[in-house]
């Protein structure tokens, strides 16, 4: 248990830009991954070059006489476990001290390259499963989904969000989340975009004010560091949205919002260290975090418990149909709470309400930040995107804020979205148990039948490996919005992105069905995220309001910008830019 903790991060900073690993290719490899689309209608393209960033690899790699006593030592057991009855799976050959010092998911990647798309980790007595094949993640997560659970997440995060959908236990799962999937009906979305508005519109007259204070100094841009700003913009948007609470993080401190980043960086530490130590009896009185953790988490417990009384007291029973039905742009409280309160049917315990909330409070705020600000990474080092954006922004909005018609027609912002989703998703690896033996859908070189899972096994779809693989993805370290407008290459099927837009059946934004799994950035299947089309329609809405106002360009170059892993991808030092009021409004005339 531990040591799966430790492989959630196993030493986390790189920079962003990192040397290319891709030479390590054979062609053998590539016939591998190859096969294993022979059982579905994606077409494999000859790998090539990727500039994927790997940083100990090919000449890089340490010589063996150079390597620790624990790698030796874990390749003996990796040779030890090779016997088990995951049969002829291939086993990653890399040394334990390769994941240190960078992200897992960038070894992870590399160990793809080597041996192919379902291979088997050792790391201590413990052995993972890594898959990077959308066939398999696609067995795992929607075709036989119930054999597996969440694992040792569902171990980290149980602690803070007790029986919510993340770490649930099956039953509870199951009233829960037929609970709270119809309260993201269309009507709770449309009455969401204006609280999105009125939170980035928070977020551009501070950036306004900032300006206005710079110009009077004779200055025309700021510097901001635009990770936390999104950081707080999310906390607000979640806040409203989901129990009707207005952290107002935009623009002031309070103890719960310390409180609520406490927590989450409790939950983030816990998936990057080693020992499980919040499980140490008296730990809570000794260690000083973990006091410091349950001080904070009482905060926001008590500020839940007493959001979900009031929400009791003023209860209107409804149901579902008529909630639905009724237009929510005018109420006082739209939120996912009063939603949950008001509908008819089985009563949930406030503390089953609290884990609901704390839930979606976590798994909705840094996910979302962190898209925005790896949007934004992007977007700072591309100005002809920025002034492509604008003009869009421009011709549909008209100097208006998005309502959910506009959202609809902001085609290339939603693709920027999408694109720093693929190149940075989040969290890069999606983490399951088997629960039974389970058989992996076959067709590889050396497993015609497919790879057996026996019960107990760990495994880990590496969405990071999917979203980037060259076997998919034309140029997939180009952050390039337009690849998911592509249909199947009339030119070679080199040219081919991966993503069949005619399977979206007039879905807003690229999704997993139309990439058939090559593309998962809300996981698949019946544990799909609850808050996908929320979440897309919020990062699209604080887009286009900041572009339509501002310019936006690093402070510094590209490769200073490290990055760190948790639960989601972020920056070492924040994303620091220079903002600046636009210099060209499209003429609309
Ligand atoms: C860009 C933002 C977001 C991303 C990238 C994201 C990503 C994901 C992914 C990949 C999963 C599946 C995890 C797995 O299969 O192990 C998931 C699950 C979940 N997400 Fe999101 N999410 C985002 C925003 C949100 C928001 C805004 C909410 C709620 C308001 C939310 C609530 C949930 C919940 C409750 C689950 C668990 C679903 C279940 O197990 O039934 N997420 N999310």
């Amino acid at each position: 248990m531990a040591m799966a903790t430790t492989l959630l991060n196993a030493g986390s900073v790189s920079s962003v830009t990192q040397s290319s690993s891709s030479g390590r290719l054979s062609s053998s490899k590539s016939s591998v991954v190859g096969q294993s689309f022979s059982l579905r209608p994606l077409i494999p393209c000859k790998p090539r070059s990727s500039g994927i960033r790997c940083v100990k690899t090919g000449s890089d790699r340490k010589p063996e006489n150079e390597r620790t006593l624990l790698d030796n030592a874990s390749n003996l057991l990796t040779n030890l476990l090779s016997g088990g009855n995951m049969g002829t799976m291939p086993i990653a050959e890399g040394a334990v001290s390769d994941l240190f010092g960078r992200p897992l998911f960038f070894a992870l990647y590399d160990w793809f390259m080597q041996h192919g798309p379902v291979y088997k980790l050792a790391f201590g007595p413990k052995a993972f499963v890594v898959v990077s094949d959308p066939v398999v993640a696609r067995h795992i997560l929607r075709e036989n989904a119930f054999a597996y659970d969440k694992g040792v997440l569902a171990d980290i995060l149980e602690p803070i969000m007790g029986k919510g959908l993340i770490p649930a236990d099956l039953e509870t799962w199951k009233v829960r989340r037929r609970a709270i999937v119809p309260g993201f009906h269309a009507a709770y979305l449309e009455a969401m975009v204006q609280v999105f508005d009125n939170c980035a519109e928070r977020t551009v007259e501070k950036f306004e004010k900032l300006l206005d204070s710079a110009q009077q100094e004779g200055k025309s841009e700021i510097e901001m560091e635009m990770e936390s700003e999104y950081s707080n913009l999310a906390l607000d948007i979640i806040g409203l949205s989901v129990f009707n609470y207005d952290f107002g993080s935009v623009t002031r401190e309070s103890p719960v919002i310390a409180a609520v980043y406490g927590t989450l960086s409790e939950a983030e530490h816990r998936s990057t260290f080693y020992i499980p130590y919040w499980k140490f009896p008296l730990s809570r009185w000794l260690v000083p975090r973990q006091r410091k953790f349950h001080e904070d988490l009482k905060v926001i417990n008590d500020c839940l418990d007493d959001l979900i009384k009031r929400a009791q007291a003023t209860r209107q029973e409804t149901d579902v149909e008529a909630l639905q039905q009724r237009d929510l742009t005018t109420a006082q409280d739209s939120s996912l709470l009063r939603f949950l309160v008001d509908m008819r049917g089985e009563d949930a315990t406030n503390k089953q309400l609290r884990d609901d909330l704390m839930t979606m409070l976590i798994a909705g705020h840094e996910t979302t930040a962190a898209v925005l600000t790896w949007a934004t990474y992007y977007l700072a080092q591309n100005p002809d995107m920025i002034a492509k954006a604008q003009a869009e922004i421009d011709s549909v909005l008209r100097g208006r804020r998005p309502t959910l018609e506009d959202v609809k027609k902001l085609q290339y912002v939603k693709l920027i979205v999408a694109e720093s989703l693929r190149l940075f998703p989040q969290p890069p690896l999606l983490i399951r148990r088997s629960l039974k033996p389970d058989t992996l859908p076959g067709g590889h070189k050396g497993d015609p039948n497919g790879y057996s899972i026996p019960k107990g096994v760990d495994l880990f779809i590496s969405v990071y490996n999917l979203h980037r693989s060259p076997y998919f993805w034309d140029e997939p370290e180009k952050f390039n919005p337009e690849r998911f407008l592509k249909a199947k290459p009339s030119d070679g099927i080199e040219k081919w992105a991966g993503f069949d837009p005619t399977r979206g059946q007039g879905a807003l934004y690229p999704n997993e069905v139309m990439a058939d799994f090559a593309f998962l950035p809300f996981g698949g299947g019946p544990r799909k995220c609850v808050g996908d089309q929320f979440a897309l329609m919020e990062s699209t809405v604080a887009l286009a309001m900041l572009l339509q106002k501002f310019d936006v360009k690093l402070r510094g170059s590209p490769d200073e910008v490290e990055l760190v892993t948790g639960a989601t991808i972020h920056t070492k030092n924040g994303l620091w830019c220079k903002l600046s009021r636009r210099k060209s409004i499209t003429n609309l005339n």
